[in-house]
């Protein structure tokens, strides 16, 4: 037997060896349904299998490279080069352009990105005058986008009455047109989005029967990881891709499901043995990641969801440490926390930024996690927000490159036309949306065509414009001969981008010239990188396509030893022996927007699984009991999924709950209490209730769920550690000069209730009142 298969436990052997036919692997986090596909491919090869026929459709263009290299070390590199593997929208928008004239699309058709398609709808929306406010672009898209995972083309939309009554129901009843007009321009702009990369593989692959059967007959072996957030567009499109063969290996986790609010379908997973005849079943129950404490504490928690596949996850590995609860008072001490947690695990136990991990639910807690680790000096890199890619500087220079290739790109040339300015203003842009809609002609065939149509342009203007075509057209011509980065380099300075970016002098500026500066490096790294890979070129299409469908994720080059930031829906599939799993608070995990129903919470939990099985060795929940949202301070009270978890687990740093006032709590609170009570026989400790769930519409605060009972050798104190008062204790009276540790300086306008719900309304220097709740509030009082 082939070596490399030693390095498989014997659940995990069987699928891997099992070629032919269809069969599923179903497992729970961290049991090597990766590896085994992984080895699957490697071992294929082995037998003589041809890697040109085999397709491996991975969640990110990251996890197929690491999949591609792995299986190199093990058959060769050659022979690796020559498999199809990545994710569904990079693998067919290559297939898209191979046979793009029989959708009528150019083969070098453009890939909008989210921030493109937000412009256009925006645009859609204003040309039709409909009020913005009803029709907000973000949620038409994410509407259009629905429809179209869900096969529903605009004609489909039209044939079904219901469709449009349920978008005049939510008061949008020209949905239906903005859909139709949007679908248009991008066709005519030659442009496809992320989900018209699997609507229009749909549609190739159901009206041409010859070209279904030549890919059928290309990928005889289908496998794919990550299953279970497949959505029916991509399902449609495997199991189209698989009927002739039936070779097509599919591996999930179910409690993994994580990606329904983007139209992921947990049934394909559950219903998988349904769509296909004899399919072989394979299970595996040993997790290698995690240590027992981690896995149990993962097992306890997703046990609460009702819909899932019944699964067992246990462990060799060792017992490890429990999982760490940390509450703060604030996300600045939340922060603050993680921070100084990893600095000291780095000191102790030598480890590099790289072994942490800090997930949270919104992109928008990193900013708290980022202050405190600049603070430590502790390199970090947050993945996901706004790509590199779509930094304006570099979308500016990338739509020149997309004009070059695709001049119909009506999104780019909206962007650069006039930037740097040359005179060509918003109403002349204007006039030329509406005459390129009423002749059907792209912009850029308007500008070539001014003197032959209709349209009031000043003889001026007229000139400016021929200039900007016979600009790209220039451009145009020496991408027959120059590679990518002579190419952009070139472009970058004739046109005037540099020197427009570089006339303010900025900090900012700076920045922007820096990160045009990347962007020609990663354009000589690709040119060499190019040369490596077969069929590649090198060429400008290449890089705009590999730029469309980069993630943040697929710039990671490895280069920095980082901690990396991330939202948990990015975080699938990878692991980190440290992981910090922060704001966990009601209403931010779980979302407020995910608690209507019990399949939207019971999606928050897996969420929550999936964050707590990416741990190796050690996991901390943090939460704080204050936090800015939308721009204020606002109390909050820890998430669920903390009780969640069966406390044998965890090791609770600080105490987990407090709804009512409680002295003793609050001196720990005001940070009195030594946090490390690890061996203390004193701790602070809490008894989950009999019924965990909150039911729907039940007040949130429930004070009998928990019995708390406090160390007896606790002594409420009225002074912190760094001498602020604990006003909850002392007389602050109207008029009092307070100081707060984040506002500042402000006077006490108004005090108000009684107890523990004491609060002052406080108007601070820095700007505005704030009411603060004055058990958290941490004030001191200078006059
Ligand atoms: N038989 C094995 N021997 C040693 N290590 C293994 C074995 N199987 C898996 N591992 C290791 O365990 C870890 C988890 O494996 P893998 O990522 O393939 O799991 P997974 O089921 O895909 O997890 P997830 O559900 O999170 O995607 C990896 O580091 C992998 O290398
Ligand atoms: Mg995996």
């Amino acid at each position: 037997m082939e070596k490399y298969l030693n390095q498989l436990n014997s659940a995990q052997l069987e699928p891997t060896i099992q070629i032919d036919g269809p069969m599923i692997v179903i497992a729970g986090a961290g049991s090597g349904k990766t590896r085994v596909l992984t080895y699957r491919i490697a071992y294929m090869m082995s037998k003589g299998i041809d890697p040109f026929n085999i397709l491996s459709l991975t969640f990110t263009n990251k996890a197929a490279r690491e999949m591609k290299e792995r299986i190199a070390a093990i058959v060769g590199a050659s022979e690796a080069k020559n498999l199809w593997m990545g994710t569904f929208h990079s693998v067919f928008a290559k297939i898209l352009r191979i046979e793009a004239d029989k959708l009528g699309y150019p083969s070098n058709f453009t890939i909008y990105d989210t921030q493109d398609s937000d412009r256009l709808i925006a645009s859609i929306i204003k040309e039709m005058n409909l009020d913005k406010d009803v029709y907000k672009y973000k949620q038409v898209r994410s509407r259009i986008s629905s429809y179209k995972n869900s096969l529903i083309t605009v004609r489909a939309y039209f044939q079904n009455p219901e469709l449009k009554e349920a978008d005049a129901m939510a008061r949008r009843p020209k949905m239906g047109e903005i859909y139709k007009a949007y679908v248009d321009r991008c066709f005519k702009a030659g442009a496809m989005d992320f989900d018209d990369l699997l609507l229009k593989t749909n549609e190739l692959l159901t009206r041409f029967p010859d070209v279904l059967m030549k890919y059928q007959n290309r990928f005889r072996y289908i496998l794919v990881d990550e299953y279970q957030d497949t959505n029916h567009s991509q399902y449609l499109i495997v199991r189209a891709l698989s009927d002739k063969f039936q070779n097509i290996c599919v591996v999930g986790d179910d409690a993994q499901s994580i990606y329904a609010f983007r139209g992921a379908n947990i049934n394909n997973i559950l219903n998988f043995q349904k769509d296909y005849d004899d399919v072989k079943v394979f299970r595996l129950e040993q997790n290698y990641r995690s240590t027992k404490n981690i896995v149990n504490a993962a097992n306890s928690i997703i046990d609460k969801n009702q819909t899932k596949l019944e699964k067992i996850v246990w462990t060799a590995n060792e017992e490890g440490a429990k999982i760490k609860v940390n509450r703060s008072l604030t996300d600045g001490d939340e922060g603050r926390y993680v921070a100084s947690t990893i600095f000291e695990t780095k000191m102790e136990a030598h480890v590099p930024n790289s072994d942490f991990a800090v997930l949270y639910r919104t992109n928008a807690q990193s900013r708290a996690i980022e202050d405190a680790l600049r603070k430590r000096d502790i390199k970090y890199r947050i993945y996901g927000g706004l790509s590199f890619y779509q930094r304006k500087e570099i979308k500016d220079v990338l739509s020149y490159l997309r004009l070059i290739i695709n001049p119909a790109d009506e999104e780019a040339l909206k962007r650069v036309i006039n930037f740097p300015p040359r005179g060509i203003g918003q109403t002349t842009l204007d006039k030329l949306i509406v005459t390129a809609n009423g002749y059907d002609r792209t912009i850029f065939e308007v500008i070539k065509n001014l003197d032959k149509i209709d349209i009031k342009i000043n003889s001026g203007t007229k000139n400016k414009l021929e200039n900007f075509a016979t600009l790209i057209e220039s451009y145009q011509v020496m991408n027959q001969t120059a590679d990518v980065f002579e190419l952009a380099e070139h472009v970058t300075k004739s046109s005037g981008l540099i020197r427009e970016f570089n006339k303010d002098g900025t900090p900012e500026g700076v920045a922007r010239m820096e990160n045009i500066e990347e962007l020609l490096n990663g354009m000589k790294d690709f040119v060499e990188g190019q040369r490596e890979i077969a069929d590649a070129t090198g060429s400008l299409a290449e890089f705009l396509e590999d730029v469309a469908l980069a993630t943040d994720l697929d710039n990671d080059k490895g280069d920095t030893d980082h901690v990396a930031l991330m939202t948990i829906h990015l975080a699938k599939g990878l692991e980190f022996p440290y992981v910090f799993i922060v704001g966990l608070e009601e209403d931010l995990f779980p979302s407020a927007m995910s608690m209507n129903t019990r399949s939207e919470l019971e999606e928050e939990r897996r969420l929550f699984y999936v964050a707590l099985t990416r741990a190796e060795k050690q996991a901390y929940l943090t939460y704080a009991l204050s936090r800015y949202r939308w721009g204020k301070l606002i109390d909050a009270e820890p998430s669920r999924f903390i009780e969640e978890i069966d406390e044998q687990y965890l090791d609770i740093v600080t105490p987990i709950e407090e709804r009512r006032y409680n002295p003793m709590l609050d001196a720990n609170i005001f940070g009195d209490v030594e946090p490390n009570q690890k061996a203390s026989p004193n701790r602070i400790r809490f008894k989950p209730a009999k019924t965990l769930e909150r039911k729907k519409g039940a007040p949130k605060s429930e004070p009998e769920k928990f019995q708390v009972s406090a160390p007896k050798n606790l002594k409420p104190v009225s002074k912190t550690s760094n001498g602020a008062a604990n006003l909850f204790d002392s007389k602050l009276a109207v008029g009092n000069i307070v100081k707060h540790i984040r506002f500042g300086k402000g006077e006490v306008l108004k005090i108000e209730g009684q107890g523990a719900d004491t609060k002052a309304e406080i108007r601070f220097e820095t700007g505005g009142s704030k009411k603060l709740l004055l058990r958290f509030a941490k004030l001191e009082v200078i006059g």
